[in-house]
This record gives structure tokens, C-alpha cells and sequence, in this order.
């Protein structure tokens, strides 16, 4: 077996002084070149459990380490939020530019990658433009474009396209895969959306609240590439709905309220939180 890209062992993480239990042993690896997403109800931990990887927050019990080390805010991994978080005062290609500047690249390189990136997320012809030109999904394709110009072998991706309307959504998350699949990045989402995450991931790791912890990991076995063929008519995607919804409703039998489960995870629409 390939080694892990990132490894958590027995993590535990806590604030306020050990009163707010945000996570408890939790044990995970993400192998190089996968696609996994985090899902579970508000508050489980799911972006506590990126910033563990990305080194912001330090565990208080067990281990994290990626490619064998402990992260640090300057590792190799590249994040992106709900929102882009652009410079404003910034051209599209300023924004990208910059991070390869802090990197040391040259002038030269720097604008070529950029360019090159800006293509790749279908903005090529707005590279002059600045944020407040651009629709909220072009931003986050920005966004995206930023991120990857690092060239990192790990994305972490913070409910990236929770904000955006359902049309866009759907075009982002393809463009995703195709980055993805080209890339080799391997990629740690987190949503609250139960259909995007079958959509995406190789893997679904479902965390419960109070504390959270890992209640299962799902494999997720679809054809791919996905964005040649609908895989929501998979009888497969289905049985996987069906399966995390049924352990969604065990898990709040279990003592977590219902009825926000129910909201978070109503199979009958693709509406989050
Ligand atoms: N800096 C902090 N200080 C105090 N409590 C925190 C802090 N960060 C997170 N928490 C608490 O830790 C728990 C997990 O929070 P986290 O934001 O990781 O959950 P989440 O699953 O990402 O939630 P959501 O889906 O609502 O974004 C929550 O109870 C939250 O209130």
C-alpha cells in the first residue's frame, strides 16, 4: 500500500479549556491523489479537522502528520474557503501572481503559470479584471486557480461552492474533477450537501457531533469520470444515499436533535445547512 499523504492518529482537539470537545480520536489517512470529502451536521468538526491538516491548529492529543511531518501553516497544502478571500485591490492575475511572488518564482514564470492557470479555470480573458468584476463563481474559480498555483499535492477545500447558485455549483464541481483528475492533487472537501460529496469523493468520511468523531467511512463506488456521464442515475448513488441518510437517522436516535439533522440532510433536495 502507498504510503499516506496525510495521517491523523488518535486526534483529539479541544477549546475553551477543554470544554468544547471538538474532536476525539479520530483516526484517518487521505492516500496521495485521493478525493475525499468530510460530512456531518453543524458543529461535528469538520473544519477544525482541515486546519488540524494545514497545521492553524495544533492537535492536544494524538498525531497529525503530512508526508511524515507535522504541518505548518507553510506546508505544501493549499486551502480554499466559501468565499475566494481575493485581494480587491488586485487584478485577477495580480491575485494569483502574488502567491508565486511570495514563492520566489520570476517575474516571467509567474506571469506564464498564471496565465496558464487562468485558462485552465476558463478565465484566461479576464485576467485584467478585478474582483469586484467577476460573477461570485468566477471569483471562486480564482480562488481555485490560486490555490493550485502552489502546484500542491493537498487541497483542502472548506465548503467551496456553498455559496454559489445551483447552475454554477454544478459547473465548478466538474471542472473540479477534471482538475483533480489531470492534477493528481489530492483533495479533502468539506460539504454539507450528501449528493455532491457521492458526486466528488473516492471516499466519504461521515463525522457525528458532541464530540466529533468518525462514524463511518464510505467507499464510494461509481464510474469515472464522473462529469461524462450523470452518476446520480447510478443505482449505486442511490444505495449510497440511502445508506448515509439511514445512518444520519441512527446517529440522531442517538441523542443529536432531529430536527437539525433533518434540515442539514434532507434527502429529498441538495440544500445544505
Ligand atoms: N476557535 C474556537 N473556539 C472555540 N470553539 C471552537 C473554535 N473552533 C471550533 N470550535 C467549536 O468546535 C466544534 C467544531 O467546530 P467546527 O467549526 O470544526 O465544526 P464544523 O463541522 O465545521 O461546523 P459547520 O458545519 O457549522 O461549519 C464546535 O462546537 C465549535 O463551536
Amino acid at each position: 500500500m502507498t504510503a499516506p499523504l496525510i495521517s491523523l492518529r488518535n486526534v483529539g482537539k479541544w477549546f475553551k479549556d477543554g470544554r468544547v470537545v471538538a474532536l476525539e480520536d479520530i483516526t484517518l489517512d487521505i492516500a496521495p491523489r485521493e478525493f475525499v470529502s468530510l460530512v456531518g451536521p453543524s458543529g461535528c468538526g469538520k473544519t477544525t479537522l482541515l486546519r488540524l491538516m494545514n497545521g492553524l491548529l495544533q492537535p492536544d492529543t494524538g498525531t497529525v502528520l503530512v508526508r511524515g511531518e507535522a504541518p505548518t501553516p507553510n506546508s505544501d497544502l493549499a486551502m480554499v474557503f466559501q468565499s475566494a478571500r481575493l485581494l480587491p485591490w488586485r487584478s485577477v492575475l495580480g491575485n494569483i501572481e502574488f502567491v508565486l511572488a511570495l514563492r520566489g518564482l520570476s517575474r516571467t514564470a509567474r506571469r506564464e503559470r498564471s496565465l496558464g492557470l487562468l485558462g485552465a479555470v476558463g478565465l484566461r480573458d479576464f485576467a485584467e479584471a478585478f474582483p469586484h468584476e467577476l460573477s461570485g463563481g468566477m471569483q471562486q474559480r480564482v480562488g481555485l486557480a490560486r490555490a493550485l498555483a502552489v502546484e500542491p499535492d493537498v487541497l483542502l477545500m472548506d465548503e467551496p461552492f456553498a455559496a454559489l447558485d445551483a447552475m454554477t455549483r454544478e459547473t465548478l464541481r466538474a471542472e473540479l474533477l477534471k482538475l483533480w483528475a489531470r492534477r493528481g492533487t489530492a483533495i479533502v472537501f468539506v460539504t454539507h450537501d450528501i449528493d455532491e460529496a457521492i458526486f466528488l469523493s473516492q471516499r466519504i468520511v461521515l463525522l457525528r457531533p458532541r464530540p466529533g468523531a468518525i462514524e463511518t467511512t464510505l467507499t464510494v463506488d461509481l464510474p469515472e469520470p464522473r462529469w461524462e456521464t450523470d452518476p446520480r442515475a447510478d443505482p449505486r448513488f442511490a444505495a449510497l444515499r440511502a445508506d448515509l441518510w439511514n445512518r444520519i437517522h441512527a446517529m440522531s436516535r442517538d441523542g443529536a436533535e432531529l430536527e437539525e439533522l433533518a434540515y442539514a440532510f434532507d434527502p429529498g433536495t441538495t440544500k445544505g445547512i
